[in-house]
């Protein structure tokens, strides 16, 4: 694969979302993985952009047909990151950023190995309440669901590689876009991409 793969996890409400959003306007060759989803749409949110919003049924049916690189249950609805998305935009070079859940994070860390893993966590539990009660897009029982599930996220932390405190907005979108700027200057992704290993072929010396 020739391009990188991003994962960006974190509790519900932390800010995966406007990070995201910014980030992707400030980083060159990157591409959102839309996942498919059985959560009801929320108001504003757009079908293909946000997310597929697809039937109980249809998802079970891509789940057979292999189309999910990874799925999980998140908040008690399904989620999947759709497989051939994300393998033809690596093969052509492109990097790829999935915002998924800790449980996904864990099954592509099995699959797919060579990729990048950042945790986004609130700077308290309280704040995260908060910013959950402020946007307004879940009900009570969703609520106290997705601030317990937050409990159990942040026990993951430990196994991924980054750690941004979402504090301040902009601080998290450049330490986001660092951090994906970093990995694809790494030599060994570098020597691959820019095709240099006939460089040193001959006992690792440089050759004209
Ligand atoms: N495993 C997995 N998790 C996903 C996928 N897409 C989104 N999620 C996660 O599902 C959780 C809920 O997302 P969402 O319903 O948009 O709510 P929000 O996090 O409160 O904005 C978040 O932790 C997302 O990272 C996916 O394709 N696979
Ligand atoms: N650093 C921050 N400080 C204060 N509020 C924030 C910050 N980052 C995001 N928010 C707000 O918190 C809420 C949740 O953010 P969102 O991006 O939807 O989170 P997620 O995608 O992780 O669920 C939104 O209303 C957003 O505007």
């Amino acid at each position: 694969m020739k391009g990188v793969l991003y994962v960006v996890s974190g509790p519900s409400g932390v800010g995966k979302t406007s990070i995201i959003e910014l980030t992707l306007k400030k980083v060159k060759n990157i591409v959102f993985s839309v996942s498919c989803t059985t959560r009801p749409k929320r108001p504003g949110e757009i079908d293909g952009k946000d997310y597929f919003f697809v039937s109980e049924p249809s998802f079970m049916k891509m789940v057979e047909n292999g189309e999910f690189l990874e799925w999980a249950v998140v908040h008690s609805y399904y989620y999947g990151t759709l497989k051939k998305f994300v393998e033809e935009q690596l093969e052509n070079g492109k990097n790829v950023l999935l915002d998924i859940d800790v449980q996904g994070a864990m099954t592509v860390m099995k699959k797919a190995g060579d990729a990048v893993y950042i945790f986004i966590a609130p700077p308290s539990f309280e704040e995260l309440k908060q910013r959950l009660v402020k946007r307004g897009t879940e009900d009570k029982t969703n609520l106290e669901r997705r601030l317990e599930d937050a409990k159990r996220e942040l026990s993951f932390i430990p196994q991924f590689e980054y750690l941004i405190v979402n504090e301040n907005l902009q601080e998290s979108v450049d330490q986001l876009c660092s951090i994906i700027v970093a990995e694809q200057v790494r030599v060994k992704r570098a020597l691959d991409r820019l095709g240099m290993h006939k460089f040193f072929e001959n006992g690792g010396g440089y050759v004209e």
